[in-house]
């Protein structure tokens, strides 16, 4: 079932249901499972696509992927979800649009494929509409740390005084009055609310402008130059190599082989895994048992400083290392 239809089939529920205190926490279960539709996850990342209408987000797909919505590379299988056309004003509840942005959430990287003939209100509106739904693109999680208390308000704050005095005004506004706050680096009052009202996630966007082929070179150079943007030509078959590889990148994913005593390194498997991973982790891909038995690892690649080198659960692993635990052995 797609995205839309769920959606439709729990509105209809909801339209169906009496609105009365018997049916108050039917209803709001309803409405939790509206704002966080689940689709089957896959593969070892999720990258949701999101466009106005005939931007070309179909074309791309079809070029990309195969009969899944699987994009394979570097021996990573990259889910593509295919979010239906967002149209202006979806996070006030227009055609549904807000759920479906809501869907992006959930994706490890967004694809904004962008209409390259168009001007730049398409994209404005975009990040707009994703704002509204709690997400912070292209920006890092603030360095503030914050817990609601008992107690007075505490705060240890390096700032000035002044900037500590608005952020104690937010935390009264929203009733909060004990609370430990620790802020490490300069951050504005916005930052400070995200971190309070929590649930925003911070996500890289990969801006994608399709369609290059019909606009001039000048103009394809001056959107090229934009950061995290990648110009194609769907129909013209033009950079679409490229943006796969650029999604790689910023999906900052690695690869760790393994390796079985007295045989070559597996090259064809190995394991994905999100960068600044440890040997913990990639036990843990591997098999549960692997970590309760875990003596130490072997490791061969660019994150020692000589091949094999032994290493315990902490160790950050680099992509293509190789990789062989050693169990301990258990004496009854
Ligand atoms: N000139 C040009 N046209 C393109 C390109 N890619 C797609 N199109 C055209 O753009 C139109 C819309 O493409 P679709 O792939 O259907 O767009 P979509 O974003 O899936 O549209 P919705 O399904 O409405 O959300 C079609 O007429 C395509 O032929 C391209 O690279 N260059």
């Amino acid at each position: 079932m797609g995205i839309l239809e769920k959606i439709a089939d729990i509105e209809l529920e909801m339209a169906r249901t009496q609105k009365n205190k018997a049916t108050e926490y039917h209803l709001g279960l309803l409405k939790a499972k509206l704002a966080k539709i689940d689709v089957v996850r896959s593969g070892d990342a999720r990258v949701a696509l999101i466009g106005f209408p005939s931007v070309g987000k179909s074309t791309f797909l079809s070029k990309v992927t195969g009969t899944t919505s699987e994009i394979y590379h570097n021996g990573a299988a990259i889910q593509l979800l295919d979010l239906p056309g967002i149209i202006e004003g979806a996070s006030q509840g227009k055609g549904r649009g807000r759920q479906v942005i809501a869907v992006a959430k959930t994706a490890d990287l967004i694809l904004m494929m962008l209409d390259a003939t168009k001007g730049p209100r398409q994209r404005e509106l975009l990040e707009i509409e994703l704002e509204s739904v709690g997400i912070r693109i292209n920006r890092d999680k603030p360095n503030i740390y914050f817990k609601v208390k008992k107690g007075g308000v505490r705060t240890i704050s390096v700032l000035l005084i002044i900037l500590t005095h608005r952020f104690l005004q937010i935390l009264q506004s929203y009733k909060i009055h004990n609370a430990e706050v620790l802020i490490r680096d300069d951050h504005t009052v916005d930052d400070f609310i995200d971190v309070v009202l929590g649930n925003r996630k911070y996500i890289r966007c990969v801006y994608c402008y399709n369609k290059i082929d019909a606009i001039s070179l000048e103009e394809v150079d001056k959107l090229a130059r934009q950061p995290y943007t990648v110009v194609i030509s769907c129909e013209g078959d033009l950079n679409m190599d490229y943006i796969i590889e650029y999604l790689w990148k910023n999906l900052d994913l690695i690869r760790v082989y393994t390796k079985r005593r007295g045989e070559y390194p597996d090259f064809e498997g190995g394991l994905i895994v999100k960068s600044g991973t440890t040997v913990l982790d990639v036990c843990k891909g591997i098999h549960k048992s692997l970590v309760d038995e875990f003596s130490y690892a072997l490791l061969w690649g660019t994150s020692t400083k000589h091949s094999p080198q032994r290493v315990g659960l902490s160790h950050v692993v680099d992509d293509e290392d190789v990789f062989k635990s050693s169990r301990s052995v258990k004496f009854q």
